[in-house]
């Protein structure tokens, strides 16, 4: 049994030589498994720590009522809760999707009656940012609401390595991700983008955070003093551009990842999966190659087309061009004070 804040040995054999510079040692220290972590340990650790869950949810009918209601049964319910929120951001669905998660015990909030003050917002990642000015929670808990048989364990998981080290800021799950149909075999498949766009982007441009098992995991917890001083990409970009924005402010020893077992979901098409990619790009070319031609912002809501061919039976070729948002939300709040404590690079 690994200590709270010893690393977990999750690898079936030793890292490979030749990682890049920084990434071995940062995954031996900062590499930790759920099992560390049970709920009678995270209520011990949470002390007066105040927790919110929050799952932003488009057309989420299907599966958001169970995965609301195993986290209340879990976590929420009993003398010494270890969830003291679950809000559920309704990002514009038209299946019930608001009434099922109320119905199942969430604080439902429509994302477009957060900040009405601005320009209404579209995208995971508006919805994710909008969830932090909701939240009353010292630490945030980002699940995706369409995952299939999902276990209260994400959110012990994703919370043990904050409570067990007040150093941690932000931990990203990881996990196996068996894909529906795929020649692959089981345990492969899913994380199409992840393995095609954000992987290849980061060991090419950021190296030390090659590391991370799933730079894209929609699961993900952090503190949110530290949430709201980074910008959130409003679409499909949110994910790593977090993860590249946390590594600049905090640094590469203040993040961390969890071993969370394996996780199925709803899987996009593949023409669908080509805008989150161009949003993946953007996100991360702006934070990465800034000033490349066509990576700045251009107004308020940017948006950039993305041309796809597809045959259609008997018809023959079909072209159509697709708006991709790529617009960004500022940080809540300015930069800390500690900004010293950004690493030298
Ligand atoms: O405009 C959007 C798009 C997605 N989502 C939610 O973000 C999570 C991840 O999105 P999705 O499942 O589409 O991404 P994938 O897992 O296929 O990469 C899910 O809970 C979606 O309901 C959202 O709230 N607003
Ligand atoms: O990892 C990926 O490639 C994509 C798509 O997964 P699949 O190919 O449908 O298994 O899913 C992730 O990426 C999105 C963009 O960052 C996140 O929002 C999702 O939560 C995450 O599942």
């Amino acid at each position: 049994m690994h200590g709270a804040t010893e690393p977990a040995d999750v690898l079936s054999r030793p890292l490979p030589d030749g990682l890049p510079p920084g990434a071995r040692d940062w995954f031996a220290r900062r590499t930790y498994t759920a099992r560390t972590w049970d709920e009678e340990r995270i209520r011990e650790l949470k002390g007066g720590t105040r927790v919110s869950v929050v799952l932003p949810a488009r057309d989420e009918s299907a599966t958001v009522g169970e995965i609301v209601s195993a986290i209340r049964g879990a976590l929420v319910s009993g003398p010494a809760p270890v969830v003291d929120e679950i809000i559920v951001i309704d990002s514009h669905s038209s299946d019930g999707t608001a009434r099922i998660a109320e119905k199942a015990g969430a604080l439902v909030v429509h994302q477009d009656d957060v900040r009405p003050d601005l320009p209404p917002g579209r995208g995971k990642g508006d919805a994710l940012w909008k969830s932090l000015a909701v939240a009353t929670g010292d630490v945030a808990v980002f699940l995706d609401a369409d995952v299939r048989d999902f276990t209260p364990r994400y959110v012990t998981g994703l919370l043990g390595p904050l409570l067990a080290d007040a150093r941690i800021a932000y931990v990203k799950g990881f996990y196996e991700r068996p894909a529906a149909r795929t020649a692959d075999g089981p345990g492969a498949g899913g994380g199409r983008v992840t393995e095609l766009v954000a992987r290849p982007l980061l060991n090419l441009l950021r190296p030390e955070l090659a590391g991370f098992v799933q730079p894209l995991a929609g699961e993900a917890a952090g503190r949110t003093d530290v949430l709201r001083r980074v910008p959130f990409a409003t679409g499909y970009g949110v994910e790593i551009g977090l993860l590249l924005d946390l590594f600049d402010l905090v640094g590469l020893d203040r993040l961390a990842q969890v071993d969370l077992g394996v996780r199925r979901h709803r899987h996009q098409s593949l023409a669908d999966l080509g805008a989150m990619a161009a949003q993946v790009h953007s996100a991360a070319l702006r934070r990465l190659a800034d000033g490349l031609p066509g990576i700045a912002p251009d107004g308020p809501d940017p948006v950039r087309h993305l041309v796809q061919y597809e045959h259609e039976d008997g018809a023959g070729l079909r072209a159509r061009v697709r708006e991709v948002p790529v617009a960004e939300r500022p940080p809540h709040l300015p930069a800390a004070a500690d900004a010293a404590e950004r690493p030298v690079r």
